[in-house]
């Protein structure tokens, strides 16, 4: 795999007081993935698993109480292999936009909601283009038309859009600069299936008329297996399996997966399915060894002992569970 993005072993912890007793939070521990160039590399786990923490940390967006403790995250840009905490703040600030962009959920964060919409593309990526001003707005508009999205909204206020169209224009902003890296965090959760199948075609299309690599991010499993290329699932702070998407949903190993890939729903359902019982633990306390085994339902004695290590088990699949890789070390 040609790989634009690598994370190293990184931890990123919190520092919490709780009860008054001063504790971590080790919402990202020692995760290890690469992302290739021209990817959909999708993340999955449930609420409080660390994915934001995850995003956050691989574009640099840290501020206290999170720290990065350990790890690394190397770009591999067109201009040149940079490693995200060996830059300066300002190496960093000039990596965003022009080749790492972050599509969020709340698209009316981004829009200035007080000034009409073509405000908010001068003030994010006139500067960088280095053009005229009319060429500046012929490129936006032939980039919105791209997108199917008609240049005469940029008049418009971001209240006067559907919430869909909002969250379009927002990866539309995201994406003026074709940057080679898109992350996107929940960009389709508040919004109705039918837009959100716009919202995912439209990222679809972007990824294969200007090829950058996405890493997105989401609690929905449906949604993976339309956008995603490959799935890390990630459970209490660390990544327990990775594969490709077709693979993943017919043959998860990792009983977490098995049980997330096991309860969506199926047409001709009768009752819901079961839900995993227990609750995921707090980061600031989490149990030795596999952080999943107090809920899973293949642990063993090891489980509680020793963390698992993340086994390649095929060229393209990764999983960290003693259950299906036994004892390696
Ligand atoms: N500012 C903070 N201080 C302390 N702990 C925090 C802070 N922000 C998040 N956490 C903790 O870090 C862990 C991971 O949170 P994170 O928001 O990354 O999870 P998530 O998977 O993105 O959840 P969600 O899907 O609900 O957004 C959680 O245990 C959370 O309580």
């Amino acid at each position: 795999m040609d790989a634009l993005v690598e994370v190293q072993n990184l931890k990123a912890y919190y520092r919490a007081f709780l009860y008054g007793v001063d504790r971590e939070v080790r919402a990202v521990d020692d995760i290890t993935l690469t992302i290739g160039r021209g990817e959909i590399y999708g993340i999955a786990g449930e609420s409080s698993s660390g994915k934001t923490t995850l995003i956050k940390t691989i574009a640099g967006a840290i501020r206290p109480p999170l720290k990065v403790v350990s790890g690394k995250v190397v770009f591999h840009f067109a201009g040149g292999t940079q490693d995200m905490y060996a830059m300066t703040p300002d190496e960093r600030m000039a990596l965003r936009w022009l080749y790492l962009s972050y599509i969020m959920q709340a698209s009316m964060n981004v829009l200035n909601p007080v000034r009409r919409i073509h405000h908010s593309f001068t003030d994010f990526a006139f500067r960088h283009m280095k053009v005229g001003k009319n060429e500046f707005f012929a490129k936006v508009g032939s980039h919105l038309e791209r997108l199917k999205l008609d240049p005469h909204l940029l008049q418009a206020y971001p209240h006067e859009l559907s919430g869909g169209m909002r969250q379009r224009m927002t990866i539309a902003l995201a994406t003026i600069l074709t940057p080679e890296f898109i992350i996107a965090d929940e960009p389709t959760t508040a919004l109705d299936v039918i837009v959100q199948r716009d919202v995912l075609s439209m990222i679809r299309e972007i990824q294969r008329e200007i090829g950058s690599s996405f890493l997105f991010v989401t609690h929905d499993m449906g949604v993976h297996a339309t956008v995603s290329d490959r799935v890390g699932i990630v459970y209490a702070g660390r990544l327990v399996e990775e594969a490709p998407t077709r693979k993943l949903f017919n043959l998860p190993l990792h009983p977490y997966t098995q049980h997330l890939v096991g309860s969506l729903p199926r047409i001709g359902d009768a009752k819901a399915r079961p839900s995993l019982e227990g609750r995921p633990p707090n980061l600031a306390m989490p149990p030795e060894g596999c952080r999943f085994h107090p809920r899973c339902p293949k642990r063993m004695e090891i489980c509680s002992q020793k963390v698992p290590p993340m086994i390649t088990v095929e060229p393209d699949r990764r999983v960290a569970c003693f259950a299906v890789t036994g004892d390696q070390a």
